[in-house]
Protein backbone atom coordinates (compact mmCIF):
# COMPACT_ATOMS: atom_id res chain seq x y z
CA UNK A 1 0.00 0.00 0.00
CA UNK A 2 1.49 3.38 -0.66
CA UNK A 3 0.21 6.19 1.01
CA UNK A 4 0.98 10.00 0.02
CA UNK A 5 1.92 13.03 2.09
CA UNK A 6 1.56 16.41 1.39
CA UNK A 7 5.45 16.75 -0.53
CA UNK A 8 3.80 13.88 -2.83
CA UNK A 9 6.35 11.34 -1.56
CA UNK A 10 5.46 7.92 -0.60
CA UNK A 11 4.87 7.39 3.41
CA UNK A 12 5.09 3.27 2.75
CA UNK A 13 5.61 0.76 0.90
CA UNK A 14 5.02 -3.00 1.84
CA UNK A 15 7.55 -4.39 4.21
CA UNK A 16 9.66 -7.20 2.74
CA UNK A 17 11.55 -7.68 5.98
CA UNK A 18 10.09 -6.39 8.94
CA UNK A 19 12.00 -6.80 12.48
CA UNK A 20 11.70 -5.96 15.55
CA UNK A 21 13.15 -6.15 19.25
CA UNK A 22 16.18 -8.34 17.86
CA UNK A 23 19.24 -9.54 19.52
CA UNK A 24 21.70 -11.40 19.36
CA UNK A 25 23.75 -12.26 21.95
CA UNK A 26 27.16 -14.61 21.42
CA UNK A 27 28.38 -16.18 24.75
CA UNK A 28 27.73 -18.50 27.53
CA UNK A 29 23.66 -18.59 28.36
CA UNK A 30 23.20 -15.92 25.64
CA UNK A 31 19.19 -16.21 26.18
CA UNK A 32 18.94 -14.62 29.56
CA UNK A 33 20.79 -11.07 28.40
CA UNK A 34 17.38 -10.01 26.14
CA UNK A 35 15.44 -10.66 29.21
CA UNK A 36 17.36 -9.25 31.97
CA UNK A 37 16.91 -5.16 32.03
CA UNK A 38 20.15 -5.27 34.43
CA UNK A 39 21.96 -7.02 31.79
CA UNK A 40 20.66 -4.97 28.67
CA UNK A 41 21.88 -1.73 30.96
CA UNK A 42 25.43 -2.54 30.41
CA UNK A 43 28.00 -1.15 28.25
CA UNK A 44 29.37 -3.63 26.18
CA UNK A 45 32.34 -4.23 27.71
CA UNK A 46 30.68 -4.37 31.12
CA UNK A 47 28.65 -6.65 29.55
CA UNK A 48 31.95 -8.81 28.39
CA UNK A 49 33.26 -8.87 31.52
CA UNK A 50 30.10 -9.72 33.79
CA UNK A 51 28.70 -12.39 32.04
CA UNK A 52 31.43 -13.13 28.91
CA UNK A 53 28.89 -12.65 26.16
CA UNK A 54 28.74 -9.99 23.33
CA UNK A 55 25.54 -8.16 22.03
CA UNK A 56 26.31 -8.18 19.09
CA UNK A 57 22.85 -6.77 18.42
CA UNK A 58 21.36 -5.14 20.77
CA UNK A 59 17.00 -5.07 20.33
CA UNK A 60 17.05 -3.43 16.51
CA UNK A 61 13.87 -2.96 15.18
CA UNK A 62 13.01 -2.33 11.23
CA UNK A 63 11.53 -2.70 8.01
CA UNK A 64 12.99 -3.06 4.89
CA UNK A 65 10.42 -2.10 2.03
CA UNK A 66 9.65 -3.16 -1.12
CA UNK A 67 11.72 -2.21 -4.04
CA UNK A 68 14.34 0.11 -1.55
CA UNK A 69 17.98 0.07 -1.23
CA UNK A 70 18.54 -0.20 2.55
CA UNK A 71 22.00 0.31 3.96
CA UNK A 72 23.41 -0.77 7.13
CA UNK A 73 26.45 1.10 7.74
CA UNK A 74 28.89 1.56 10.86
CA UNK A 75 32.21 0.77 12.12
CA UNK A 76 34.03 -2.78 12.04
CA UNK A 77 32.41 -4.76 14.91
CA UNK A 78 29.01 -2.52 15.53
CA UNK A 79 26.92 -5.52 13.91
CA UNK A 80 26.40 -5.27 10.30
CA UNK A 81 27.27 -8.61 9.57
CA UNK A 82 25.71 -10.28 12.27
CA UNK A 83 22.24 -8.45 11.62
CA UNK A 84 22.18 -9.14 8.03
CA UNK A 85 22.97 -12.99 8.80
CA UNK A 86 19.94 -13.45 11.50
CA UNK A 87 17.33 -11.85 8.09
CA UNK A 88 18.02 -15.40 7.16
CA UNK A 89 19.12 -17.47 9.95
CA UNK A 90 22.09 -17.97 8.79
CA UNK A 91 23.13 -16.75 12.00
CA UNK A 92 20.45 -17.40 15.05
CA UNK A 93 18.90 -14.77 16.22
CA UNK A 94 18.59 -14.90 20.51
CA UNK A 95 15.56 -12.62 20.61
CA UNK A 96 13.08 -10.39 18.74
CA UNK A 97 11.11 -11.40 15.72
CA UNK A 98 11.44 -11.60 11.99
CA UNK A 99 8.92 -11.55 9.25
CA UNK A 100 9.62 -12.11 5.25
CA UNK A 101 6.48 -11.05 3.62
CA UNK A 102 4.64 -11.53 6.62
CA UNK A 103 5.64 -14.75 7.25
CA UNK A 104 7.84 -15.12 10.48
CA UNK A 105 11.31 -16.70 9.61
CA UNK A 106 12.36 -17.70 13.18
CA UNK A 107 9.44 -20.56 12.31
CA UNK A 108 10.41 -21.83 9.55
CA UNK A 109 11.74 -25.28 9.40
CA UNK A 110 15.05 -26.15 7.23
CA UNK A 111 13.48 -27.05 4.36
CA UNK A 112 11.50 -23.46 4.41
CA UNK A 113 14.83 -21.68 5.02
CA UNK A 114 16.47 -23.39 2.35
CA UNK A 115 13.79 -22.09 0.01
CA UNK A 116 14.36 -18.65 1.66
CA UNK A 117 18.05 -18.37 1.26
CA UNK A 118 18.01 -19.73 -2.48
CA UNK A 119 14.85 -18.42 -3.64
CA UNK A 120 14.04 -15.42 -1.83
CA UNK A 121 16.73 -13.71 -0.20
CA UNK A 122 19.80 -14.07 -1.90
CA UNK A 123 23.56 -13.04 -0.83
CA UNK A 124 26.63 -11.39 -2.41
CA UNK A 125 29.36 -11.89 -0.51
CA UNK A 126 32.91 -10.05 -0.05
CA UNK A 127 35.03 -13.04 -1.38
CA UNK A 128 33.24 -14.39 -4.15
CA UNK A 129 32.54 -17.85 -2.79
CA UNK A 130 32.81 -18.62 -6.51
CA UNK A 131 33.49 -22.39 -7.79
CA UNK A 132 37.44 -22.09 -9.48
CA UNK A 133 37.07 -25.32 -11.91
CA UNK A 134 34.05 -23.97 -13.27
CA UNK A 135 33.34 -21.60 -16.19
CA UNK A 136 31.94 -17.59 -15.28
CA UNK A 137 28.51 -19.36 -16.99
CA UNK A 138 28.70 -22.87 -14.92
CA UNK A 139 29.44 -20.30 -11.95
CA UNK A 140 25.91 -18.43 -12.51
CA UNK A 141 24.32 -21.09 -13.68
CA UNK A 142 25.22 -22.91 -10.31
CA UNK A 143 22.13 -21.09 -8.15
CA UNK A 144 20.03 -22.30 -10.83
CA UNK A 145 21.45 -26.21 -10.84
CA UNK A 146 20.67 -26.37 -7.13
CA UNK A 147 17.82 -25.05 -7.48
CA UNK A 148 17.12 -27.80 -9.86
CA UNK A 149 16.70 -25.93 -13.23
CA UNK A 150 16.66 -28.30 -15.95
CA UNK A 151 20.22 -27.66 -18.46
CA UNK A 152 19.39 -25.87 -21.32
CA UNK A 153 17.12 -23.24 -19.52
CA UNK A 154 20.12 -22.35 -16.71
CA UNK A 155 22.53 -21.65 -19.06
CA UNK A 156 20.28 -19.23 -21.20
CA UNK A 157 19.00 -18.05 -18.05
CA UNK A 158 22.85 -17.82 -16.55
CA UNK A 159 23.98 -16.24 -19.96
CA UNK A 160 21.49 -13.64 -19.67
CA UNK A 161 22.01 -12.45 -16.49
CA UNK A 162 25.87 -12.40 -17.17
CA UNK A 163 25.13 -9.86 -19.90
CA UNK A 164 23.17 -7.54 -17.50
CA UNK A 165 26.68 -7.56 -15.32
CA UNK A 166 28.42 -6.56 -18.26
CA UNK A 167 30.68 -9.64 -18.78
CA UNK A 168 29.52 -10.88 -22.05
CA UNK A 169 32.67 -12.71 -23.88
CA UNK A 170 33.57 -13.84 -20.64
CA UNK A 171 31.68 -16.46 -20.30
CA UNK A 172 34.07 -19.46 -20.42
CA UNK A 173 36.96 -18.07 -18.54
CA UNK A 174 37.64 -19.90 -15.21
CA UNK A 175 37.43 -16.97 -11.77
CA UNK A 176 41.55 -17.33 -11.65
CA UNK A 177 41.36 -15.62 -15.30
CA UNK A 178 39.49 -12.66 -14.22
CA UNK A 179 40.23 -9.85 -12.35
CA UNK A 180 38.54 -8.58 -8.57
CA UNK A 181 36.07 -6.58 -10.17
CA UNK A 182 35.02 -9.34 -12.62
CA UNK A 183 34.92 -11.50 -10.12
CA UNK A 184 32.38 -9.58 -7.99
CA UNK A 185 30.44 -9.22 -11.22
CA UNK A 186 30.03 -13.01 -11.59
CA UNK A 187 29.16 -13.17 -7.48
CA UNK A 188 26.47 -10.77 -8.26
CA UNK A 189 25.44 -12.15 -11.28
CA UNK A 190 24.99 -15.51 -9.79
CA UNK A 191 22.41 -13.87 -6.49
CA UNK A 192 20.83 -12.22 -9.67
CA UNK A 193 20.22 -15.44 -11.79
CA UNK A 194 17.96 -16.78 -9.35
CA UNK A 195 15.99 -14.00 -9.27
CA UNK A 196 15.16 -13.31 -5.84
CA UNK A 197 12.69 -10.89 -3.76
CA UNK A 198 15.55 -9.58 -2.03
CA UNK A 199 20.03 -9.63 -2.56
CA UNK A 200 21.83 -9.77 0.39
CA UNK A 201 24.89 -7.85 -0.17
CA UNK A 202 27.82 -7.94 2.67
CA UNK A 203 30.47 -5.80 1.95
CA UNK A 204 30.40 -6.64 -1.17
CA UNK A 205 33.16 -4.19 -2.85
CA UNK A 206 35.78 -3.31 0.19
CA UNK A 207 38.23 -5.69 -1.04
CA UNK A 208 38.51 -3.83 -4.63
CA UNK A 209 40.04 -1.39 -5.72
CA UNK A 210 38.46 2.72 -5.90
CA UNK A 211 37.72 2.96 -9.09
CA UNK A 212 36.35 -0.72 -9.91
CA UNK A 213 34.78 0.08 -6.48
CA UNK A 214 33.27 3.17 -8.04
CA UNK A 215 32.09 0.83 -11.33
CA UNK A 216 30.60 -1.56 -9.10
CA UNK A 217 28.32 1.02 -7.23
CA UNK A 218 27.13 2.19 -10.34
CA UNK A 219 26.61 -0.96 -11.46
CA UNK A 220 24.43 -1.80 -8.22
CA UNK A 221 22.88 2.07 -8.78
CA UNK A 222 21.97 1.31 -12.72
CA UNK A 223 20.66 -2.63 -11.75
CA UNK A 224 17.98 -1.07 -9.05
CA UNK A 225 16.97 1.33 -10.97
CA UNK A 226 16.09 -0.99 -14.16
CA UNK A 227 14.86 -3.94 -12.06
CA UNK A 228 13.62 -2.20 -8.68
CA UNK A 229 15.03 -4.68 -6.97
CA UNK A 230 14.74 -4.88 -2.59
CA UNK A 231 18.62 -4.74 -1.58
CA UNK A 232 19.98 -4.98 1.76
CA UNK A 233 23.68 -3.55 1.45
CA UNK A 234 26.08 -3.69 4.36
CA UNK A 235 28.99 -1.36 3.83
CA UNK A 236 31.24 0.63 6.67
CA UNK A 237 31.91 3.31 4.04
CA UNK A 238 30.04 6.47 4.63
CA UNK A 239 30.07 7.72 0.61
CA UNK A 240 29.04 4.00 -0.50
CA UNK A 241 26.23 4.62 2.08
CA UNK A 242 25.54 7.86 0.62
CA UNK A 243 25.61 6.70 -2.95
CA UNK A 244 23.36 3.52 -2.76
CA UNK A 245 21.37 3.72 0.04
CA UNK A 246 17.08 5.22 -0.39
CA UNK A 247 17.88 4.59 3.95
CA UNK A 248 20.58 4.31 5.92
CA UNK A 249 20.78 1.79 9.52
CA UNK A 250 23.47 3.62 11.09
CA UNK A 251 25.04 1.37 13.79
CA UNK A 252 26.89 1.25 16.92
CA UNK A 253 27.63 -1.22 19.13
CA UNK A 254 24.88 -3.25 18.02
CA UNK A 255 22.58 -0.54 18.23
CA UNK A 256 20.40 1.13 15.26
CA UNK A 257 21.70 4.79 15.87
CA UNK A 258 19.73 6.46 13.54
CA UNK A 259 17.51 5.05 10.65
CA UNK A 260 16.88 8.02 7.99
CA UNK A 261 17.14 8.68 4.06
CA UNK A 262 21.09 10.28 3.03
CA UNK A 263 19.33 13.49 3.03
CA UNK A 264 18.19 12.88 6.93
CA UNK A 265 21.12 11.68 8.25
CA UNK A 266 23.71 13.88 7.24
CA UNK A 267 20.80 17.18 7.68
CA UNK A 268 19.59 16.02 11.01
CA UNK A 269 21.92 13.59 12.69
CA UNK A 270 20.37 11.96 15.82
CA UNK A 271 23.36 12.69 18.29
CA UNK A 272 26.92 13.67 18.75
CA UNK A 273 28.48 10.06 17.40
CA UNK A 274 26.45 10.61 13.90
CA UNK A 275 27.36 14.21 14.01
CA UNK A 276 30.92 13.34 14.34
CA UNK A 277 30.21 10.52 11.41
CA UNK A 278 28.49 13.27 8.88
CA UNK A 279 31.09 15.49 9.32
CA UNK A 280 32.95 15.87 6.63
CA UNK A 281 30.28 15.11 4.01
CA UNK A 282 29.94 17.81 1.37
CA UNK A 283 25.90 19.10 2.83
CA UNK A 284 25.21 20.77 -0.59
CA UNK A 285 25.93 17.76 -2.59
CA UNK A 286 23.05 15.38 -0.25
CA UNK A 287 20.91 18.07 1.13
CA UNK A 288 17.47 19.16 -1.56
CA UNK A 289 16.14 22.14 -2.06
CA UNK A 290 13.48 21.15 0.00
CA UNK A 291 15.73 21.33 3.43
CA UNK A 292 16.81 25.05 2.11
CA UNK A 293 12.81 26.84 0.89
CA UNK A 294 11.23 29.17 2.24
CA UNK A 295 7.85 30.67 1.28
CA UNK A 296 7.58 33.23 -1.47
CA UNK A 297 8.07 36.98 0.22
CA UNK A 298 5.28 37.72 -2.61
CA UNK A 299 3.62 36.90 -6.32
CA UNK A 300 6.34 38.34 -7.35
CA UNK A 301 9.05 36.58 -5.91
CA UNK A 302 6.34 33.12 -6.47
CA UNK A 303 6.48 34.00 -10.20
CA UNK A 304 9.59 35.07 -11.35
CA UNK A 305 13.13 33.06 -11.22
CA UNK A 306 14.88 29.87 -12.46
CA UNK A 307 12.31 26.24 -11.64
CA UNK A 308 14.27 24.04 -9.63
CA UNK A 309 12.92 20.42 -8.76
CA UNK A 310 12.37 20.15 -5.05
CA UNK A 311 14.39 16.89 -5.43
CA UNK A 312 17.68 19.11 -7.10
CA UNK A 313 20.41 19.34 -4.69
CA UNK A 314 21.75 22.30 -2.76
CA UNK A 315 25.01 22.21 -5.31
CA UNK A 316 22.58 22.11 -8.37
CA UNK A 317 20.15 25.27 -7.07
CA UNK A 318 23.48 27.11 -6.05
CA UNK A 319 24.83 27.03 -9.51
CA UNK A 320 20.97 28.38 -10.83
CA UNK A 321 20.80 30.94 -8.69
CA UNK A 322 24.24 31.67 -9.62
CA UNK A 323 23.37 31.96 -13.46
CA UNK A 324 20.50 33.91 -12.73
CA UNK A 325 21.53 36.33 -10.56
CA UNK A 326 18.13 36.03 -8.44
CA UNK A 327 16.39 33.48 -6.39
CA UNK A 328 15.10 30.02 -7.74
CA UNK A 329 11.38 28.67 -7.42
CA UNK A 330 11.06 25.33 -6.19
CA UNK A 331 8.48 23.94 -8.17
CA UNK A 332 6.83 20.47 -8.04
CA UNK A 333 4.78 20.06 -11.82
CA UNK A 334 3.48 23.68 -12.11
CA UNK A 335 3.13 24.46 -8.60
CA UNK A 336 5.29 26.81 -6.63
CA UNK A 337 6.39 24.74 -3.49
CA UNK A 338 8.87 27.96 -2.33
CA UNK A 339 11.96 29.62 -3.20
CA UNK A 340 15.40 29.88 -2.17
CA UNK A 341 17.87 32.46 -2.61
CA UNK A 342 21.37 32.30 -2.32
CA UNK A 343 21.43 33.40 1.56
CA UNK A 344 19.56 30.31 1.97
CA UNK A 345 21.51 28.06 0.26
CA UNK A 346 24.70 29.05 2.25
CA UNK A 347 23.04 28.56 5.33
CA UNK A 348 22.57 24.91 4.50
CA UNK A 349 26.46 24.87 3.24
CA UNK A 350 27.29 26.62 6.32
CA UNK A 351 25.58 24.03 8.41
CA UNK A 352 23.19 26.89 10.37
CA UNK A 353 20.21 26.14 8.52
CA UNK A 354 17.69 23.53 10.30
CA UNK A 355 16.78 20.96 7.79
CA UNK A 356 12.63 20.38 7.72
CA UNK A 357 11.81 17.03 9.62
CA UNK A 358 10.15 14.68 7.30
CA UNK A 359 7.07 12.89 8.90
CA UNK A 360 8.01 9.72 10.44
CA UNK A 361 8.74 6.86 8.25
CA UNK A 362 8.73 9.07 5.03
CA UNK A 363 10.39 7.36 2.64
CA UNK A 364 12.15 9.02 -0.10
CA UNK A 365 11.21 7.70 -3.70
CA UNK A 366 13.65 6.12 -5.85
CA UNK A 367 13.93 9.29 -8.56
CA UNK A 368 14.04 11.33 -5.46
CA UNK A 369 16.82 9.67 -4.04
CA UNK A 370 18.78 9.51 -7.11
CA UNK A 371 19.65 12.91 -6.89
CA UNK A 372 21.57 13.52 -4.12
CA UNK A 373 23.16 10.39 -4.13
CA UNK A 374 24.68 10.36 -6.86
CA UNK A 375 25.45 14.00 -6.39
CA UNK A 376 28.06 12.51 -3.61
N1 LIG B 1 30.76 -16.00 16.47
C1 LIG B 1 30.99 -14.98 17.30
N2 LIG B 1 31.29 -15.20 18.59
C2 LIG B 1 31.51 -14.19 19.45
N3 LIG B 1 31.45 -12.89 19.11
C3 LIG B 1 31.17 -12.60 17.83
C4 LIG B 1 30.92 -13.63 16.85
N4 LIG B 1 30.67 -13.04 15.67
C5 LIG B 1 30.75 -11.71 15.88
N5 LIG B 1 31.03 -11.44 17.17
C6 LIG B 1 31.17 -10.10 17.78
O1 LIG B 1 29.98 -9.40 17.54
C7 LIG B 1 30.27 -8.02 17.29
C8 LIG B 1 29.68 -7.64 15.94
O2 LIG B 1 30.37 -8.33 14.90
P1 LIG B 1 29.99 -8.19 13.36
O3 LIG B 1 30.88 -9.08 12.58
O4 LIG B 1 28.54 -8.35 13.20
O5 LIG B 1 30.37 -6.66 13.11
P2 LIG B 1 30.53 -5.89 11.73
O6 LIG B 1 29.97 -4.54 11.95
O7 LIG B 1 29.96 -6.70 10.63
O8 LIG B 1 32.10 -5.81 11.60
P3 LIG B 1 33.04 -5.83 10.29
O9 LIG B 1 32.75 -4.57 9.54
O10 LIG B 1 34.41 -5.84 10.87
O11 LIG B 1 32.69 -7.07 9.53
C9 LIG B 1 31.78 -7.89 17.38
O12 LIG B 1 32.10 -7.45 18.66
C10 LIG B 1 32.27 -9.31 17.16
O13 LIG B 1 33.49 -9.50 17.81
Amino acid sequence: MTATNVNGTATERPPVFSVDGLWKVFGPKAGRVPADPELTALTPAELRSRTGCTAAVRDVSFDVRKGEVFVVMGLSGSGKSTLVRCLTRLIEPTAGSIAIDGEDVRAMDKSRLRELRRHRAAMVFQHFGLLPHRTVLDNVAYGLEVQGVGRAERRERAAAVVAKVGLEGLEHRRPGQLSGGQRQRVGLARALAVDPEVLLFDEPFSALDPLIRRDMQEEVVRLHREEGRTMVFITHDLQEALKLGDRIALMRDGRVVQLGTPEEIVGSPADDYVRAFVRDVPREQVLTVRTAMRPAADADEAGTGPAVRPEATVSEAIEAVARAGSAARVMDGGRCLGVVDAGDLLGVVAGTAVPEERPEGAAVLPGEAELPKEAV
